[in-house]
């Protein structure tokens, strides 16, 4: 039996049998990292980071170092140990050579709040050399989105110009972009000047064999592409954003035609080295320059399938440890075993218990995160600020829900799973699994919004009594599968019993309330519908 289960965890992929491990790597003081930027070492001093995580080092090493990327890399690495700054920083380093503004980097993430996060991350060492970072997530309209990604050329009053000429003189404002995938679409499609075409030209002006990154995720572009929360967006297929994308960047000898403003011709040497070292290495048959990507996830797809849409070019895998999936180092994990209709109790008391301590409560869907929040703060004794935050949610208010919570007005978030993959909020010290996860990609996404950067953190789970057997064999999957249980005092849930059931008498009018509201906007929108209908009809 223990054989079946070891040999279901041995990779198909051949180059996923002998990674790199980077639980061997130290951390790595900034000071002897070779080959970083001065600028970009004041510039992340002023972050207060100090040294490079383990996989940090581990990609610079891949990317900067002697690997130069000749291979594309998959990255497993446990939630909260900075694979954000693993691929933004080679990034921003191999992009500061470039001499003309364009579109190289393109970072591509699931969800609004996630770009705004790694948007910061560029910004606060893209700038310090001289590099710009966009944001097209629609968070305002896209008139304003062009007007900061596209630089007009100046036009002369009284001269009349030719339209292509002006169409051929717009260009990019900026060399890193952050986006999610609707917004990006809505750019290829239909902003003049918007193009992912240069990015290859670009780049080889640069020093460095592997010019554009495509960071995908959670992600970068280039001849790189960055795919962090790789499987998430992979499922998701967002408007096939991703095959486009490749198809937009994708190196042919045909296409390679040097715009007319590049003059030098130590340009198009550099290109030709590019190949040369392709052919020298032994990657016949695929185009060069390449694409190289990068792929980052806490619990990266294993499966060929998926892996073959990104058409890795002689990949690399580094991942943390022996085991496929990795809870962070200091992450203690709990059960609390209870009745299911006393689970609203355990779950006011247990956060009784931990006082003002920033939480995230997980439910299993929209619907039961909002039903759960409006019940917690019908609890008068609790007094805690507790707000939603789901995808049934307007983006805005989600958004600023998130301000709130970040700056420690709102000390209890209750949220569905979807809006939290990758989500860096300080200061997180417990995760409660108010619903059990149903897989352990789930716990580990989950669990992993405490306990990251090295700090300590713990994950509650409320399980029926018959759930518990499937819970440890979920958890076994993890390399650390120790969860005992975290008992409280039965006088506190009974003390909560009056308030429980006031509490549930003001969930029930609210419930009904917001039905009787559902239903008289979907009727009169109906009959408002209705009656366009009969006044066209009465026209004609
Ligand atoms: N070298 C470093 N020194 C100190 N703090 C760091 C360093 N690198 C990253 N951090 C901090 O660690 C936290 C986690 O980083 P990040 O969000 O990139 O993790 P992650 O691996 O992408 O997590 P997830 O898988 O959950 O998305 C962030 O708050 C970040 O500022």
């Amino acid at each position: 039996m223990a054989e079946k289960q070891k040999r279901k965890h041995i990779p198909v992929l051949p180059w996923m049998r002998s990674p790199v491990d980077v639980s061997l790597i130290e951390e790595c003081p900034l000071e002897i990292l070779p080959m970083l930027d001065h600028r970009l070492k004041v510039a992340l001093q002023n972050m207060g980071i100090s040294s490079l995580f383990p996989v940090q080092l581990a990609v610079w090493q891949e990317a900067i170092g002697p690997g130069s990327f000749d291979r594309d890399l998959c990255i497993n690495s446990p939630t909260g140990s900075g694979k954000t700054l693993a691929y933004a920083l080679p990034i921003v380093q191999m992009l500061s050579s470039r001499t003309i503004k364009c579109l190289r980097a393109l970072v591509v993430l699931p969800t609004r709040d996630l770009a705004l996060q790694v948007k910061e991350v560029f910004s606060a060492i893209a700038p310090a050399v001289g590099l710009s970072v966009g944001l097209a997530v629609g968070q305002s309209s896209i008139a304003d989105e062009i007007s900061e990604l596209i630089k007009r050329p100046k036009l002369e009053a009284g001269i009349c110009y030719d339209p292509e000429d002006v169409l051929v003189a717009l260009q990019s404002s900026v060399d890193i972009l952050v986006a999610t995938p609707g917004r990006l679409m809505d750019h290829i499609n239909f902003t003049k000047g918007f193009t992912l075409k240069h990015l290859r030209y670009l780049h080889s002006h640069t020093k460095y064999k592997a010019g554009y990154v495509l960071v995908v995720s959670s992600g970068s572009l280039i001849l790189k592409w960055v795919i962090d929360e790789t499987d998430r967006l992979l499922r998701e297929a967002y408007q096939s954003w991703l095959p486009t994308v490749l198809q937009l960047t994708h190196a042919d000898d045909s296409s390679i035609i040097f715009p007319s403003y590049i003059s030098n011709p130590c340009s198009a040497g550099s290109l030709k080295t590019i190949r040369r070292f392709g052919v020298e290495r032994g990657f016949k048959g695929k185009p060069y320059p390449r694409l190289a990507k990068m792929i980052l996830s806490a619990t990266l797809t294993q499966d060929p399938g998926k892996l073959a849409q990104l058409d890795l070019h002689h990949p690399l895998f580094l991942t943390t440890g022996k085991r496929r999936y990795k809870l962070p180092e200091k992450l203690e994990s709990y059960m609390m075993i209870c009745e299911s209709k006393l689970k609203p109790l355990y779950l006011v008391a247990l956060l009784q218990s931990l006082g003002e301590e920033k939480c995230i409560v997980f439910t299993s869907s929209v619907e039961s995160t909002h039903r759960l929040c409006s019940l917690l703060n019908f609890f008068e004794d609790l007094e805690l600020k507790i707000k939603e935050y789901s995808g049934l949610q307007r983006q805005s208010l989600r958004s600023k829900t998130l301000n709130a919570f970040r700056g420690g007005e709102i000390q209890v978030l209750v949220s569905s799973d979807a809006m939290t993959r990758g989500m860096d909020v300080e200061g997180v010290k417990n995760v409660i699994n108010y619903d059990m996860p149903a897989f352990i990609k789930t716990y580990i996404h989950r669990a992993g919004r405490t306990a990251r950067a090295g700090q300590s953190g713990r994950c509650f789970t409320l399980l029926r009594k018959d759930e518990v057997k499937r819970f440890k064999k979920l958890l076994q999957k993890a390399d650390n599968d120790s969860c005992p249980v975290h008992s409280l005092p039965s006088s506190s849930i009974e003390f909560l019993q009056p308030t429980y059931v006031s509490a549930l008498e003001k969930l029930k009018e609210k419930v009904e309330s917001e039905t009787s509201r559902k239903s008289t906007i979907t009727y009169s929108s109906r009959a408002g519908k209705r009656k366009d209908r009969n006044s066209s009809k009465a026209k004609s």
